[in-house]
């Protein structure tokens, strides 16, 4: 029996180094598995990966136990939500990552940018307490009044993850010169905090001005000035946004899984906010819900035309993303009438 228990230890960590492995280069990794593989420590294992993958530890003299300590307590500060947690986390920087590697960024951006990119994907929901700005601000939260009502959750993620830093062994910037480290800061606090969805349109509009600027100017090469600071920082910006609002484009099994995720997070809200005699926010009534219609909702008005400016600036790497976006929402479409017919009968 020992021999059989250690024989099959053996195989799921040669699985799981599979998987690790295979974050460097695939859209798509069920990291469910890879959260049940890794003793549910998903981010600590992927983001040491791919920080050693780019050798983002080396450029930066970074200390692999340094590194090992920060995320593992960044890992162990994401909550147990349903959804926004420390597997989702790992989605969004493997996300981000995978599209860093996209043909139209090469030789754009610095390793100090790709650094605080990934930086921020790993970071950017730390302590989400699994409700949204909203709910927070209608209930008088403490973190409300401490950030006036403003990106309430964002501004909290980005400032407990700097807070972290400053734990025992923790400080992966330690290495960092002074224009190093506070260009860093600049950039990890302007990408997390544009993550709040209140400011989804401002990132279609800029990605629309660039596109339009790419399609205008003769030089078709590569779209993106290396020299310009500002763009490249909106572009960062955007991409850690979209790979938030990945879900939907990925393979449909792993969609299915978030999308019970999010709607238990939401459903969970709404509870509370029946048994404090609030008004149910939408979607979060699950005595009253069309999952397959709010999803539907969700692709058209918010996930579509976010990744349809986004797939025109990075074309073509984004077309196969694309077109897993467009099968799931054929397959959402075929759902939504079967579901009518659920709740006619
Ligand atoms: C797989 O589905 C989802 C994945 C991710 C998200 C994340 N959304 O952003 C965070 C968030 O909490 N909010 C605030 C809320 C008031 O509005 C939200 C549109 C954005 C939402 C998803 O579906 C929702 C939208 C339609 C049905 C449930
Ligand atoms: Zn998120």
């Amino acid at each position: 029996v020992e021999r059989l228990r250690l024989t099959r230890k053996l195989n799921m960590n040669i699985f799981l180094a599979q998987l690790i492995e295979s974050t460097n280069d695939t859209w798509g990794v069920d990291l469910f598995e890879v959260d049940a593989l890794s003793n549910h420590r998903p981010l600590t294992h992927v983001a040491l990966h791919l920080f050693k993958q780019r050798n983002i530890l080396k450029q930066f003299q970074i200390r692999e136990l340094t590194f090992f300590k920060f995320i593992s307590a960044i890992e162990a500060k994401y909550r147990n939500n349903p959804y926004h947690n420390n597997i989702h986390a790992t989605d969004v920087l493997q996300a981000s990552h995978h599209m860093l590697n996209f043909s139209v960024f090469k030789n754009v951006f610095t390793e100090l940018e790709v650094f605080a990119a990934l930086f921020a994907a790993a970071v950017h929901d730390v302590d989400h307490p699994g409700v949204t700005n909203q709910y927070l601000i209608n209930t008088n939260s403490d973190l409300a009044i401490l950030y006036n009502d403003e990106s309430v959750l964002e501004n909290h993620h980005v400032t407990l993850a700097f807070q972290t830093l400053s734990t025992e062994g923790c400080d992966v910037l330690s290495t960092l010169n002074r224009k190093q480290h506070q260009m860093f800061r600049k950039m990890v606090i302007s990408v997390v905090l544009a993550t709040d969805m209140s400011k989804h349109i401002q990132h279609i509009g800029h990605l629309k001005t660039m596109v339009e600027i790419r399609r205008l100017s003769s030089s078709a090469s590569s779209i993106i000035d290396p020299e310009n600071a500002e763009d490249k920082l909106q572009i960062l910006q955007s991409l850690v946004h979209c790979s938030d609002l990945s879900n939907p484009l990925k393979p449909l099994n792993l969609y299915l899984q978030w999308t019970d995720r999010i709607m238990e997070e939401f459903f969970r809200q709404g509870d509370l906010e029946k048994s404090l005699n609030l008004e149910v926010s939408p979607l979060c009534d699950r005595e009253n819900s069309n999952i397959c219609k709010s999803q539907m909702g969700f692709i058209d008005y918010v996930v579509h035309p976010l990744w349809e400016i986004w797939s025109r600036l990075t074309q073509p790497d984004c077309q196969p993303i694309m077109d897993i976006l467009e099968s799931n929402r054929v397959w959402i479409a075929s759902q939504v009438l079967t579901e009518d017919d659920k709740h006619d009968g």
